[in-house]
């Protein structure tokens, strides 16, 4: 299968090694398959994932490696066997293209949990090809990993909700927690946290946001409509909210402590960690144990999950807070990623930039 004839040749944007660093890179992509979806990609976010993964921060990174897993484009062409998607469909990929249909959360649909999952980038295909993301002119990817963006949804406003907007819905969705009323935190207000300000707003949730600094406060209460803000450090603050959180969403990227955070659940609250750290954490067992508390993860949502989200968005008008940049800048966003110094996602005009 796969005649070379047929390959597309594409142009992306790639780390080479663990500098991160990424400039032009061609390569091929495969035949449509047909179940494949050829997209034109036209947007693409950076989430902190790119950094951990361009800068092998997991040990486990492959190169060259075109990063990018918040993408929106546009189909061009379709394989003969798809029927979910039409030309000219605006449509949606994010972190996951593949896994094996047949293990239970396959079968369950929860296929972000299939332990033979394909990462969009960073992984090889079923044809032994590296998968590889969107930052990157075109994509080629099976009808099952492709969302519909709903009209009313501008594509570059969709981007950041393909990682960062289904991260948060999935568990506040999966543990019951859209009901409102809800207490909840965000705990690190970056791209994953300010989709969860804004998802648990329009869930009818008080807000409370927790974060390093001051320096995000006035646009977190006025622009993102958090009811609340606590700087972690200031122990006063902190202690005043003891026992007053149904859940936080955790989404610091590097090794903290957890029992400044658990003293601020009440009984039965979920402290739920987001962050990639290949570190330990600790805690010692009574600060859950005394208030009957759980600490646990989740990675990204389903495809069933991530069309839901994006209705929701939809639907409450719900958008992103994005600075929109050309390829020739995806370096310098990185980098000022890194540094927290985003308000609160990069996304790349990747159309717009002449690859
Ligand atoms: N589980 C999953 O499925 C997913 C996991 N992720 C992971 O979630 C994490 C967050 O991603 P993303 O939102 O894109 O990242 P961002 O860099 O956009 O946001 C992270 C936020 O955490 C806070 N923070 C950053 N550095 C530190 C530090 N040294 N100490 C304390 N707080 C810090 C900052 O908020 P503030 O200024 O408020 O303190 C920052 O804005 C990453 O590790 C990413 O890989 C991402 C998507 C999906
Ligand atoms: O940005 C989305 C990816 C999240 C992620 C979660 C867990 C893990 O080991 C990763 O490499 C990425
Ligand atoms: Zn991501
Ligand atoms: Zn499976």
């Amino acid at each position: 299968m796969g005649s070379a004839a047929f390959e597309k040749s594409v142009t992306g944007w790639a780390a080479q090694d663990a500098s991160g660093v990424l400039s032009p890179y061609s390569y091929q992509l495969r035949e449509t398959g047909p179940e494949d979806v050829v997209i034109r990609v036209l947007y693409c976010g950076i989430c902190h994932t790119d950094i951990h993964q361009t800068k092998n921060h997991l040990g486990m990174s492959n190169y060259p490696m075109v990063p990018g897993h918040e993408v929106v484009g546009e189909v061009v062409e379709l394989g003969s066997s798809v029927s979910k998607h039409q030309m000219g469909d605006k449509v949606g990929v994010g972190i996951i293209v593949g896994c094996c249909r047949s293990c239970g959360p396959c079968k369950t649909n929860i296929e972000q949990y299939c332990n033979k999952r394909i990462w969009t980038y960073n992984d090889v295909y079923t044809d032994g090809k590296p998968t590889q993301g969107g930052f990157a002119s075109t994509m080629i990817v099976d009808q099952k990993f492709v969302v519909k963006i709903p009209e009313g949804l501008a594509p570059e406003q969709a981007a950041p909700l393909l990682c960062a907007g289904v991260t948060v819905y999935s568990p506040l969705a999966h543990f019951g927690l859209k009901v409102s009323g809800l207490r909840g935190g965000i705990l690190g207000l970056g791209g994953v946290g300010h989709m969860g300000v804004k998802i648990a707003k329009a869930m009818g949730h008080h807000v409370t946001v927790i974060s390093s600094s001051d320096k995000k406060k006035a646009e977190a209460m006025d622009h993102l409509g958090a009811d609340n803000y606590l700087i972690s450090s200031d122990e006063a603050q902190m202690g005043t909210a003891a026992d007053s959180l149904d859940y936080i969403i955790d989404t610091i990227p590097v090794a903290h402590p957890l029992e400044p955070y658990l003293s601020l659940l009440k009984v039965d609250g979920k402290l739920i960690l987001m962050g990639v750290i290949n570190q330990p954490l600790q805690f010692i067992t009574p600060m859950l144990m005394l208030g009957r508390k759980t600490i646990t993860g989740t990675f990204i949502g389903s495809m069933d999950e991530t069309q839901e989200m994006l209705e929701f968005c939809a639907e409450k008008g719900l958008t992103s807070t994005i600075e929109i940049v050309k390829m020739d800048y995806v370096n310098k966003a990185m980098e000022r990623l890194e540094q927290n110094d985003v308000r609160y996602r990069f996304v790349v005009d990747v159309a717009g930039s002449n690859l």
